[in-house]
């Protein structure tokens, strides 16, 4: 967050004392003799040894710890000329076998030349008393290794990308990186680095690869499918593709459709033809859909038998709750109870929670191991509150294994999950690649419980599995429709039902739990304030922080998250001198003590502390906690979350925002007390009817929609379902017919 408005400065200097390095990320800090003085840099500049001659470019800081340093945006390295600085370089045991004695022999036998022979006639070294071919052939490949890693730092500094992105592209590519990106720049746009395509595409022009060329099509076309399965479709029908694609690259239609063969050809790509639509796949998307079908399918096909006492056990909670189940509700726990998986599914109010407790006891009764869980955080939680069961998150069912860099499981199909039941909630949140690592980890004969509400918004990765299971009619599935007697009270609930079936939300009373408030623009904006910090605590007595949420269609505009978060800081936890804060330059994020904040990634590594628990790992996108200590010096934050206690560095701060306003699709899983939901402002492409009934869901005793009501008609009557590309639902069909059956 410091000024980096001003020109780069220049700085030239030889290596003197390296400090430290990440070999991962390529930041190093260093000590450089610039002539009359020695500089501390630091930057992700790749490798540095002693010796080395740099040209650094940045801006000489005065950081809070560490006093005056050169920050280096960037840096070419040359290695050194003359024999003091080869002498420098070899004796700082930057290769093997060679310390400062054997140093100065080399450079006595080979002078300049050194580097030369160690690279080019490593067997002369054997010329030096102790030095044998096996030990020459690992100095000189130790420094072939090493040159290489700085060839490719240098080949990405001139395009402008960072050494961390050369330090990640050479340990995929190797020692061929510069030859293969040479070749073919747009492997950049793959794994590991998926750099935007536009900005690859300039790269390629550099290197003259003409705009037709089969490289930057085929190239193209994987992108746009990748960028698809970002908006969360998992395939695109052929044609939509070739068209999106044409525009997106502007050539030639025909151009586009040779490249998709060869990729369909070479497996890089997937088919699939389903009422004579051919659909493309990534191929990780479509064995994901292939294997979720697979199993869904074969365990719809095998019933089972129910327990014999299966009717008097319902009547035995009925007597303990102290009302009857509902004909639908009973009809699922009997489907619970004699299947091997199912899906209850059915708005607020509608029992669900209740069924899905009647399932958990006479589950409990019958198997050992029942496991719940939920795709995130605050979810779990809510479940584990409502069932008294302990819950957790899918990932944390899963462990996260987190040596490999990458996100992976240590439950997986080699090392199976002991539960006999694995009840899963909020199913519209789960996206198809972390079902099918839960489905691989499952045993086989665990039993599968899908609950979910199929109207709220789909999973913010690829899919729509709650949607493609119920319109595939294949899994035994059971609607809940009535709107119980404690919750037809609630207008909230009401709302919510009127808002799905299209109908008009109903204005509410003072005795109320829903209102709309008509305000627009800064009026909205200031009526919000309001109502956070004055009229709903003195009115309800709700606590301004904790129990209010403002949850947002848009991050943008006056009424947006963004614009909301300003305004509410500032007048929830305004600046004081007793409050540290970071950040706020030129208008960026302000994190400052006492802020309510969320967590907006996914972060496996984060290590948190519990008073009188164990410590543990992980944060998750949508975790939400408030800042109970800033660290200016070391720009570090301390964050509870509910009675995990988080240490964010400065590098991690990324991960957080401030929360009194969110956006909707960032709420989804969560309750709060009260919710207001800013109507106002809304761009068109956000005016649609799962994005308001989303955010109503989530209002536990108030709800207030403050804007306009001509928008909040417009969202109730666009029933633009977030249209998703899939065929899992053909994929079940097709599962679950014997084959012989099968067209
Ligand atoms: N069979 C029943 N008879 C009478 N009341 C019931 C019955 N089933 C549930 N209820 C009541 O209806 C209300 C809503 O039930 P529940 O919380 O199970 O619904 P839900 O679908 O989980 O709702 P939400 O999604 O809003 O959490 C609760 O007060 C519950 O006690």
């Amino acid at each position: 967050m410091e000024d980096t408005a001003q020109p780069l400065q220049k700085l030239e200097g030889v290596v003197e004392h390296r400090i430290y390095e990440n070999a991962d990320t390529g930041y190093a800090v260093f000590e450089v003799n610039v002539g009359d003085q020695d500089i501390v840099v630091a930057g992700n500049v790749g490798s540095v040894d002693n010796g080395m001659q740099i040209t650094a470019y940045g801006h000489l800081i005065n950081h809070p710890h560490y006093g005056q340093q050169f920050r280096a945006e960037s840096c070419e390295m040359r290695l050194p000329q003359d024999t003091t600085g080869l002498l420098s370089y070899l004796s700082s045991g930057v290769l093997p076998y060679i310390g400062p004695a054997t140093a100065k022999k080399i450079i006595k036998a080979f002078g300049e030349d050194v580097l030369t022979v160690i690279s080019e006639t490593p067997q002369r070294l054997c010329e030096i008393k102790g030095i044998t071919p096996e030990k020459a052939a690992a100095i000189s490949n130790e420094f072939r290794r090493m040159y290489g890693v700085r060839e490719v730092i240098a080949w990405f500094a001139q395009f402008g990308l960072s050494s961390q992105n050369a330090v990640t592209a050479y340990r995929a590519f190797g020692p061929h990186t510069i030859e293969a990106l040479n070749q073919n720049p747009y492997l950049l746009c793959g794994e590991p680095l998926q750099l935007k395509f536009s900005d690859v595409d300039k790269i390629a022009a550099a290197l003259h690869v003409e705009l037709g060329s089969r490289l930057r099509v085929t190239a193209g076309i994987v992108y746009v499918l990748r960028h698809n399965a970002g908006n969360g479709h998992t395939c695109l029908p052929r044609a939509k593709l070739l068209e999106t694609t044409a525009k997106f690259l502007l050539v030639t239609s025909l151009d586009i459709e040779n490249g998709l063969d060869e990729l369909l050809q070479s497996g890089e790509l997937q088919p699939r033809t389903f009422d004579d639509t051919e659909y493309i796949f990534l191929p990780d998307l479509l064995s994901a859909e292939e294997d979720i079908a697979a199993r869904l399918g074969e365990l719809s096909t095998f019933p089972t038998e129910p327990p014999k006492t299966l009717e008097s056990d319902i009547h035995a909670l009925e007597i303990v709750q102290g009302f009857p189940y509902a004909p639908l509700q009973r009809e699922a726990i009997r489907m619970a109870l004699s299947n091997r998986v199912m899906v209850l599914t059915g708005g607020p109010g509608t029992g669900k929670t209740t069924t899905v407790n009647a399932i958990l006891s006479l589950y409990e009764g019958e198997y050992d191991r029942v496991a719940l869980c939920a795709p995130t955080g605050r979810a779990a939680k809510r479940l584990s509150e409502l069932t008294h069961h302990t819950a957790s998150t899918i990932h944390r069912l899963l462990e996260v294994d987190y040596t490999t860099g990458a996100v992976r499981f240590i439950h997986n199909e080699k090392n199976l999950l002991k539960y006999d039941v694995i009840i899963l909630d909020e199913m519209s949140m789960v996206d198809v690649k972390l079902f099918q690592s839960l489905l691989a980890a499952a045993r086989y004969h665990c039993r599968i419980i899908m609950v979910g509400d199929a109207d709220q918004l789909p999973s913010v990765g690829p899919g729509n599995i709650l949607g493609e299971i119920l319109s595939a009619g294949v899994v035994p599935t059971v609607r809940l429709t009535e709107i119980f007697r404690q919750a037809q009270k609630s207008l909230i609930v009401q709302n919510a039902h009127r808002i799905v079936q299209g109908e008009q939300p109903q204005k509410g009373t003072a005795q109320d739990d829903f209102f709309i408030m008509e305000k627009n623009g800064l009026a909205c904006q200031k009526l919000i304030c309001d109502l956070v910090s004055e009229r709903l605590p003195r009115a309800y007595g709700f606590d301004p922080i904790r129990d209010i949420q403002v949850l947002c269609p848009a991050k943008k505009g006056t009424t947006g998250s963004v614009e909301l978060n300003r305004c509410l800081q500032e007048v929830l936890n305004p600046p004081s001198p007793r409050k540290p804060q970071l950040g706020g330059e030129k208008g960026s994020k302000i994190l400052r003590l006492g802020d309510k904040v969320m967590q907006i990634k996914n972060d496996y590594d984060i290590t948190f502390e519990r008073s009188g628990a164990e410590a543990g790992v992980g944060a998750y996108n949508g975790d939400m906690g408030i800042i109970t200590e800033v660290d200016v010096e070391s720009r570090s934050v301390t964050v509870m979350m509910d009675d995990r206690k988080y240490v964010y560095s400065a590098d991690q701060l990324g991960e957080l925002e401030p929360a009194y306003a969110v956006t909707i699709h960032k709420s989804q899983g969560s309750e709060f007390p009260a919710i207001i939901v800013p109507v106002a402002d809304v761009p068109p492409r956000l005016r649609y009817r799962n994005l308001l009934y989303t955010g109503v869901t989530r209002a536990r005793k108030l709800c207030i929609l403050t804007g306009s009501h001509w928008i909040v008609e417009q969202m109730v009557r666009n029933v633009r379902q977030n249209l998703r590309y899939s065929c899992l639902r053909y994929l079940l069909k097709e599962a679950a017919t014997p084959p012989a059956e099968r067209r």
